[in-house]
């Protein structure tokens, strides 16, 4: 059943800072289970940062549900450019999302169900919530199999993936989040989580791809809604609570103080590509050259997004050296990034001579080089 949430009294409940842990100890709050009314990746892994940092989760574990508009996630220590496909996410105005957690690339849309499990650092027990979830399945279709792997997927028949997990361990709290595939768009799951950019070097996780089914293609009872109120009833019964699910609206920053600057950070460019592990690109394209085709050679060094290294290499008659040069100092300490990368080449441009030929050579190669951002 779902009930409305004020999360004002909870606030004021449950903040580590306002109330001695004695006092909600108490049999009828050994828990809670929050939904997400907002399918917005950034407010909802922003709600996630929020319970972490400010709840106290002694002998108050908290399950929260969560679903996204179509969106990929990357792990924390992950380089999009080698999991994802940025020029489709840019056309299908897909948003990518870095989150706090380790871990691989995944893909979200509202057939997907994200679950967060949050304890104490204590009681951090990723089994044990895979566990709860297989318990939930069971109880709406005994016959599925569903288990648990060493690296903590769940796999439906033994060889496809419903599951994925990450987790984040603070100095006392801790949080484990998986997802459940329920009916996702499996044809743009596939085409977004493939990078079609060459020659990137980095030490940045990757990701470990599998086969992946959803459970409404097994079971057409497998509802993402029955499968949330299977999995909160399971939960409910797991913490003697009442299975109630709260819905919270993860905007609210008169419920979430702060929450709203927390969605902002997880939202910017530093974060999503700043943040990527130091990388290197060496590759070649080929340009048009009189009936036939040339080689460009590009290398680049990249930290913190920005371009620290610069060296493109083309055939002096195609492309005068001292213009390509503009282009490798140019790009000194600029974002890679092809909006970034089509102010800086149109304003170096005007520093070129006025020649068409020379234009239009100018604007391939950049229009290239955006090719691999
Ligand atoms: N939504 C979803 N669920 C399960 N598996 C997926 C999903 N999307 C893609 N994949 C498959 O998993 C691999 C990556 O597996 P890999 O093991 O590398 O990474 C993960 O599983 C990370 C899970 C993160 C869960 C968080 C919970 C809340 S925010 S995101 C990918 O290449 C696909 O084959």
């Amino acid at each position: 059943m779902l009930i409305p949430f004020s999360m004002k009294n909870c606030f004021r409940l449950l903040c580590h800072h306002k109330v001695p842990t004695a006092s909600f100890r108490n049999p009828a709050t050994h828990g809670l289970i929050l939904q997400s009314i907002s399918n917005d990746v950034y407010q909802n892994l922003a709600l996630e940062d929020w319970i972490h940092d400010h709840i106290h989760l002694e002998g108050m574990p908290i399950l929260f549900l969560w679903r996204n508009s179509p969106c990929v996630v990357i792990g924390r220590h992950q380089n999009p450019w080698q999991e994802c496909n940025l020029h489709l996410m840019r056309q299908e105005g897909i948003k990518l999302a870095r989150r706090r957690s380790g871990g691989g690339t995944v893909y979200h849309d509202l057939g997907n169900i994200n679950l967060t499990f949050f304890t104490t650092k204590t009681k951090y027990d990723r089994m044990e919530n895979l566990k709860l979830i297989v318990r939930a399945l069971n109880a709406v279709q005994p016959y599925l199999d569903v288990q648990p792997t060493k690296k903590f997927d769940l796999l439906l028949d033994g060889q496809y993936k419903i599951s994925g997990t990450a987790s984040k361990i603070g100095r006392i709290a801790a949080y484990h989040h998986c997802t459940l595939l329920c009916s996702a768009d499996r044809t743009a799951l596939s085409s977004l989580l493939k990078s079609p950019y060459q020659g990137i070097k980095s030490n940045a996780t990757p990701s470990v791809p599998s086969v992946i089914k959803n459970l409404l293609e097994k079971d057409p009872l497998l509802s993402c809604e029955v499968l949330m109120s299977a999995i909160a009833a399971e939960y409910a019964a797991c913490h003697q609570i009442d299975n109630h699910i709260k819905l919270i609206n993860p905007a609210d920053e008169t419920q979430f103080p702060g929450i709203n600057s927390k969605a902002k950070e997880l939202q910017s460019w530093q974060w999503i590509y700043g943040r990527t592990p130091k990388f290197s690109v060496n590759t070649t394209f080929r340009v048009p050259y009189e009936q036939a085709h040339l080689e460009i050679q590009v290398f680049m060094d990249v930290k913190n997004g920005l371009i620290e290294t610069c060296d493109i290499k083309a055939p002096d008659h195609w492309l005068p050296l001292e213009i390509v040069n503009k282009l490798n100092s140019g790009f000194i300490g600029s974002k890679f990034c092809p909006i970034e990368t089509t102010l800086l080449t149109n304003i170096l441009l005007r520093t070129c001579p006025d020649e068409q030929h020379l234009h239009s050579k100018w604007n391939i190669l950049c229009e290239k080089i955006r090719g691999i951002m």
